[in-house]
């Protein structure tokens, strides 16, 4: 990767990055302008030494277990690679299409290059103006699509979230941002222990009692319902400045529709069935799939 200052833009490559346009834990993404193809391009980029640190904390890795019986903590940049060979793989219209990985191997920082998606996040929460219904609608049905395929190539998005839905510009929506915090396995579900994204969208389950372990696909669900709600309503089910007592209001509060916007009753069944406290009542994706409100 030849990095090179030209004028007050870094090239990298043969992409010229110009200004951030996205920004997040997870690091920044910068425009980028690839001068082979005459495109534009939105250019991840990470740290590796942030990803250590990083995964030190709260990136709990699936231990690789070793004959002993002990279980050595995988290298977190092992996992990186691991995933974003596998998203390279990936390749769903709603689903946001990593193009290409610019790794020097002796630089700290590790460069990913998705296709560019002009309308950018579906919607800034809280807001006062939110989604009209039947837009909601529309866009739902395409995260409903993306996730299906994520579930099937095995994959717990485990960050579902309105900043994490880009709009296209043909006004389709791509879920982004599964790269770095979601976990493989071989069996039909993902067994997790541990809470990764964002406390707002956590689901009950995953902040009951910490030691237990629940879905992975029943969480994404979870997660799928507050970004529904949020999208209707311009605001998250459940709320609080103080960690704790928002951990408290996911787990026991009752979910309430604020009077204004007018959600339909078909909607509001939808948003009940998903904010279903236990994982168990809780309704699946394929049956959210044909769900009144989403095949009407
Ligand atoms: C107003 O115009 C705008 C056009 C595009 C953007 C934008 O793209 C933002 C974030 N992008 C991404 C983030 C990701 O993770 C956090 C991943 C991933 O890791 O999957 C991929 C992408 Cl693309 C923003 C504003």
């Amino acid at each position: 990767v030849s990095v090179e200052q030209v004028g007050d833009n870094i090239q990298l490559n043969q992409y010229k990055l110009m200004h951030p346009i996205g920004q997040g834990s997870y690091g920044i993404v910068k425009l980028a302008y690839n001068e082979e193809d005459d495109e534009y391009y939105a250019m991840k980029i990470l740290s590796k030494k942030k990803l250590l640190q990083k995964a030190g904390i709260f990136g709990r890795m699936a231990p690789s277990r070793k004959p002993s019986g002990k279980t050595a903590p995988e290298n977190p940049l092992t996992r990186v690679y691991r995933e974003v060979a596998i998203l390279k793989k990936l390749d769903h219209p709603n689903v946001v299409k990593l193009v290409e990985v610019l790794d020097d191997p002796t630089e700290d920082t590790l460069y990913l290059v998705f296709e560019l998606l002009k309308k950018g996040e579906v919607l800034e929460v809280p807001t006062s103006t939110p989604l009209p219904e039947d837009k909601a609608w529309k866009y739902f049905r395409d995260v409903v699509l993306g996730l299906e395929y994520l579930h099937y190539q095995k994959i717990i998005h485990r960050d579902i979230k309105p900043s994490n839905l880009l709009v296209s510009d043909d006004d389709r929506i791509k879920i982004a941002d599964f790269g770095v915090c979601n976990e493989f396995n071989r069996e039909d579900d993902a067994i997790l222990t541990s809470t990764s994204g964002t406390p707002a969208f956590v689901a009950p389950e995953a902040l009951a009692n910490p030691k237990g372990s629940y879905s992975g696909k029943m969480a994404d669900i979870w997660q799928l319902g507050v970004t529904l709600y949020a999208l209707v309503y311009g605001q998250i089910p459940f709320n609080d400045g103080n960690i704790l007592k928002l951990y408290d209001k996911i787990q026991h509060d009752e979910l309430q529709f604020p009077p204004k916007p007018e959600a339909s009753p078909l909607l509001k069944d939808m948003l009940s069935k998903m904010l279903q406290k236990d994982p168990q009542k809780r309704i699946t994706l394929p049956e959210v799939k044909v769900h009144d409100w989403v095949t009407q």
